[in-house]
């Protein structure tokens, strides 16, 4: 999956949001609006995992997924309704709006509404696997905002790492038993949702189309 869509998980990973966020050089207004909108995919992420607990049939996949929506419904949930008040940051439907974010939003919880338990580990994986990838090399980026560097740090933490280890490894044990176009249909929805995540990162960057 990662070397067959090697172009699409790199161009995401070097994505000129990324380079800018690691330089220090990000400019507020662009950090924000990633804040809004990565805060409305939190609940976005939510409706995802709900659909793969349904979707699952294994009690150990349904409890790993659970304990995630867990984190996802209070601990993110109330980190991002903190940093919007400590910041003064309004809810911004235009924004929400911006094709690229809704093409994320919408496109994700199109998978997982319509795809079926091996396609919503794979856009889990796809965008997990991503986020670890870009933290663990900067990890030690020092950035004058706390929030920034801490933002980081999260995802490139021991626990971060091991749910997006859990999701590799859960999908490399089901795709073995896929048949052969299966394998490529999800190795073609990895990097759909590279795309899908380089455009959304577009939008916090450069700001209206
Ligand atoms: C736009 C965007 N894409 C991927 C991640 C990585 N990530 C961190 S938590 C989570 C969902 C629950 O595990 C995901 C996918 C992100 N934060 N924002």
């Amino acid at each position: 999956m990662l070397s067959d869509q090697a172009a699409a998980f790199e161009a995401m990973v070097a994505h000129p949001f990324v380079r800018d966020l690691v330089a220090d050089r990000l400019p507020e207004t662009a950090f924000n609006r990633y804040l809004l909108i990565e805060g409305a995919f939190v609940e976005t992420a939510i409706a995802i995992f709900g659909y793969a607990v349904a979707k699952a049939s294994d009690l150990d996949d349904r409890r790993k997924l659970i304990a995630s929506l867990d984190g996802l419904a209070h601990a993110q949930m109330d980190y991002f309704r903190d940093a919007y008040a400590r910041r003064r940051l309004a809810p911004d439907p235009e924004l929400q709006a911006d094709p690229r974010v809704a093409a994320f939003r919408d496109g994700m919880l199109a998978i997982a509404r319509d795809g079926d338990f091996a396609d919503i580990l794979t856009a889990m994986f796809a965008a997990e696997w991503m986020y670890w990838t870009w933290c663990d090399a900067h990890r030690d980026a020092q950035l004058v905002d706390p929030m920034r560097q801490s933002w980081i740090r999260l995802h490139a933490a021991p626990d971060f790492q091991a749910q997006a280890r859990w999701l590799r490894d859960r999908l490399d044990l089901m795709g073995a038993t896929l048949p052969n176009e299966r394998q490529t249909e999800l190795v073609a929805l990895f990097g759909h949702v590279q795309r899908l995540e380089f455009s959304f990162h577009d939008a916090a960057w450069s700001g209206a189309a």
